[in-house]
């Protein structure tokens, strides 16, 4: 623990929320983005806007706001009394941040096979994985305020 975090708590936590929302906008996004993508023609004009957009909101949203988060989480957890490190929440919560973080990588894999016109899947695929960041965001938020135990 650093105790030299303490005066800095309240900036971290408005950081970390930030970031978050920006990060979790994006995941919630993308997947629709993939849904439209499958209406159009492979190469159309269409399709070759949604690369850009998908492509922009990625590399210029997602991810940045993807590694804030988790950089201000970590100071937050290294600043004392945040975290009870014998509490399930934690632990729950951060298996619930592993779950979103997968979930970035499987849409960055998604992304390039859009990007090559190698998308397989059906828009239903898209719109079925929408639901996992909302179920995982679910957890990660009632863990990190309620912390049921
Ligand atoms: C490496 C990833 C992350 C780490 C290490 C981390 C760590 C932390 C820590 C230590 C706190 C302070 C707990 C407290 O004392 O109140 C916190 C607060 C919070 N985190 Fe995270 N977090 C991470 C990712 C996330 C993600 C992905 C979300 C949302 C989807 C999230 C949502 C929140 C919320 C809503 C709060 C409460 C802020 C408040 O008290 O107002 N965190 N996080």
């Amino acid at each position: 623990m650093i105790e030299g975090f303490l005066p800095f708590l309240a900036w971290f936590k408005a950081l970390h929320v930030m970031s978050l929302i920006a990060w979790m906008a994006g995941l919630f996004y993308l997947p629709r983005l993939f849904v439209y993508h499958c209406q159009v023609v492979p190469r159309s004009a269409e399709s070759e806007r949604f690369k850009v957009m998908e492509r922009k909101l990625l590399r210029q949203i997602m991810t940045p706001a993807m590694i804030c988060t988790f950089l201000f989480g970590i100071l937050l957890a290294l600043t004392p009394g945040t975290v009870d490190w014998h509490a399930g929440w934690w632990y729950t919560k951060i298996a619930g941040v592993l779950g979103l973080a997968g979930f970035h990588g499987a849409c960055a894999s998604w992304r390039r096979q859009f990007q090559s016109d190698r998308n397989t899947r059906p828009e239903n695929f898209y719109r079925a994985a929408n639901e996992i960041p909302t179920v995982l965001m679910m957890v990660v938020v009632i863990m990190v305020i309620v912390r049921p135990f």
